[in-house]
């Protein structure tokens, strides 16, 4: 399996370091970072804001359960804390698989509680689509359709005025 969409989020501690720690964490396999948007708590929004960037990667040898395995290590790498009696609560970094697309550049469709594809909330997350319009202006959420068209509908468009993209907080780097 060859290219992955991750979404990274973080609102504890310092979150734009785990933001870097999870780029750094999954090296060369990453091609493009988005820009970082400060955005509103969503699902539970008695917590900080969140910082939030989406990534684009690939490996020829990845399975999408490689990705899942990648995404958790980053995780760890960040000593992720949560609580976990709170589904949608503060976090030091979460790093969701929201698509994958194999060598035929197909989407991998699954619905496997473990991992499920393309991720179950992504187009309802104005917090994940918003960022991956950056590096994919032309993209699709498979099963729903183009990126621009989720994030102009609904509850959604109401979100995406509420963020707030930090051009002053670089991610790309780990220095
Ligand atoms: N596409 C996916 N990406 C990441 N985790 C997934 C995916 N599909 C299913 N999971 C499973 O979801 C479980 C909970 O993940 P996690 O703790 O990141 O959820 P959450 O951050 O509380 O909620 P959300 O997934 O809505 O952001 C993980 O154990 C993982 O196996
Ligand atoms: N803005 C924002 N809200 C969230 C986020 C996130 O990354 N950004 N992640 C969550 C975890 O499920 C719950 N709520």
């Amino acid at each position: 399996m060859t290219r992955a969409v991750l979404s990274l989020g973080s609102n504890l501690g310092d979150r734009l370091a785990h933001l870097r720690s999870a780029v750094a964490a999954l090296g060369d396999a990453v091609l493009v970072v988005s820009g970082v948007y400060e955005t509103p708590p969503w699902g539970d929004t008695d917590q900080p804001a969140y910082l939030n960037a989406v990534l684009l990667a690939q490996d020829p040898a990845a399975t999408p359960y490689d990705w899942l395995e990648r995404a958790r290590a980053a995780e760890r790498a960040a000593g992720r804390t949560r609580d976990p009696q709170r589904r949608f609560g503060p976090r030091t970094l979460d790093v969701d698989v929201i698509a994958v697309w194999g060598d035929d550049d197909e989407p991998v469709l699954s619905d496997d509680p473990e991992l499920t594809l393309p991720h179950p909330r992504a187009h309802l997350r104005a917090f994940v689509l918003r960022p991956w319009i950056d590096i994919q202006p032309y993209g699709r959420l498979p099963g729903h359709g183009w990126l621009t068209d989720l994030l102009t509908a609904g509850p959604v468009a109401a979100d995406a005025l509420e963020l707030r993209p930090r051009p002053d907080l670089g991610i790309e780097s780990t220095a």
